[in-house]
């Protein structure tokens, strides 16, 4: 009976650990499903005190914030022509720089950015506002300096990584420039912005990532740069400015491209013609097609590019071919890794990005080299909306 007795007690204490050991997790649970919560609602909050805010604004608005294929972007809210108004918001509304009045200080060294992201770190650190609340974080580009050497090497072509080593080299030069106060080209900022690089930095990021220009100015306009980017052949849109009858009242308006928008679609703006390296190194992402892709022959210089694929020299052919095998893979092998790391569950989302940019470049130079690909795998990529259709049906040798 006691023998007994001593086992409940025994049991006793074991239950009552192990429930002390449990409520601090349920605790932990509970705190950290609070702050999933609480980032969705924060995003969600700041998605509709943006579309209040340019409504108060009196702007002009037929689509609204909603999450799309590339993560959140802007949604037609009814059937639109080609060349229809989506949105329409007042110049007032945006943070500019006007290189014409800067001097030509602000066209060196692409100084404007820095300038501007001058002025985006002033509104960041002045406190809550619709637009910089709304911000997301910078997007994943090889030039913050972060990718692992592993997704670096995967790019496999060493211009690029000049090229990048190169921008890395100018965010810090626009940094020391501006924070480290060396040269303080804007009389108006204020001492606590000059202090904080990190916090330059990631502005420096979104301006490269989400500016826009209109001849001298160079503008980041508040619910407009939501919109993700498409080609105008694949339907996206572009912008303008409007000026009102009496000219004193100036908007920039964007316009549904050539396809026109139905209601419940995502409305696409086409950012412009970039090489895959410019898409990288300042967006973080690569066009599903790019028509403006670009591969530079190490030997020859010759530049190819989906225009000119079919136009070539036996010579170049050659030289395409020759390049294509240095790689130590396929192409058939990357769009089998691609597929592979596309299908897990925790992604180095650098490496996916180098791979894609090393399986556009080969599929460029495997038209371009003429070889023959009866590979169903690179067909489907192709299908599934993955690089340049233009003579897809070639593979490496
Ligand atoms: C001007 S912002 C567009 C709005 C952005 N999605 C947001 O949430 O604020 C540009 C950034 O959006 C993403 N983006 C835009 N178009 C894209 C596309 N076609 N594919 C993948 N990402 C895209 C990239 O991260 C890019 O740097």
């Amino acid at each position: 009976m006691s023998g007994l007795g001593s086992l409940y007690q025994y049991v006793g204490i074991v239950l009552s650990v192990l429930l002390l050991l449990w409520i601090p997790s349920i605790n932990a649970w509970t705190s950290y499903s609070h702050q999933v919560v609480a980032r969705h609602d924060l995003r969600e909050t700041s998605a509709s005190c943006l579309q209040d805010f340019v409504d108060q604004l009196g702007s002009v608005r037929h689509c609204e914030i909603g999450s799309t294929k590339y993560g959140r972007g802007l949604v037609a809210t009814k059937d639109l022509e080609p060349g229809e108004t989506i949105l329409r918001i007042p110049l007032s509304a945006t943070i500019q720089i006007d290189a014409s009045q800067n001097g030509d200080d602000m066209k060196l060294d692409d100084s404007w950015a820095a300038a501007l992201a001058n002025k985006l770190m002033e509104r960041l650190q002045s406190g809550s506002c619709p637009y910089v609340d709304s911000l997301p974080p910078p997007p994943p580009t090889p030039a913050r300096g972060d990718w692992s050497t592993q997704a670096l090497e995967a790019l496999e072509d060493s211009d690029f990584l000049q090229e990048i080593e190169q921008a890395i080299r100018w965010r810090n030069r626009q940094c020391e420039r501006y924070v480290m106060g060396r040269l303080c080209l804007d009389e108006d900022s204020s001492s606590a912005t000059q202090k904080n690089p990190q916090l330059f930095m990631e502005a420096l990021d979104l301006v490269s990532s989400r500016t826009i220009r209109c001849g001298d100015k160079f503008m980041l306009v508040p619910f407009l740069d939501m919109a993700n980017h498409a080609s105008q052949d694949q339907g996206g849109g572009y912008y303008q400015l409007e000026y009102s009858p009496s000219l004193q009242d100036v908007t920039i308006a964007l316009k549904a491209g050539n396809r026109g928008v139905q209601a419940g679609n995502e409305v696409f703006l086409d950012y412009g013609d970039r090489r895959n390296e410019e898409w990288l190194i300042y967006y973080g992402f690569l066009p599903d097609r790019n028509t403006a892709e670009c591969v530079t022959l190490p030997e020859s210089q010759q530049r190819i590019t989906w225009s000119n694929v079919h136009m070539l020299d036996d010579l170049y052919r050659a030289e395409c071919r020759v390049l294509l095998n240095k790689g130590d893979t396929t192409l058939t092998d990357d769009i089998r890794s691609l597929k592979h790391i596309e299908a897990l569950e925790e992604r180095d989302s650098h490496f996916e990005l180098a791979l894609k940019y090393r399986i556009s470049r080969k599929s460029l130079l495997s038209a371009a080299g003429g070889t023959k690909s009866s590979s169903a795998l690179f067909s489907s990529f192709f299908e599934e909306g993955g690089q340049n259709v233009a003579g897809s049906s070639t593979e490496q040798e």
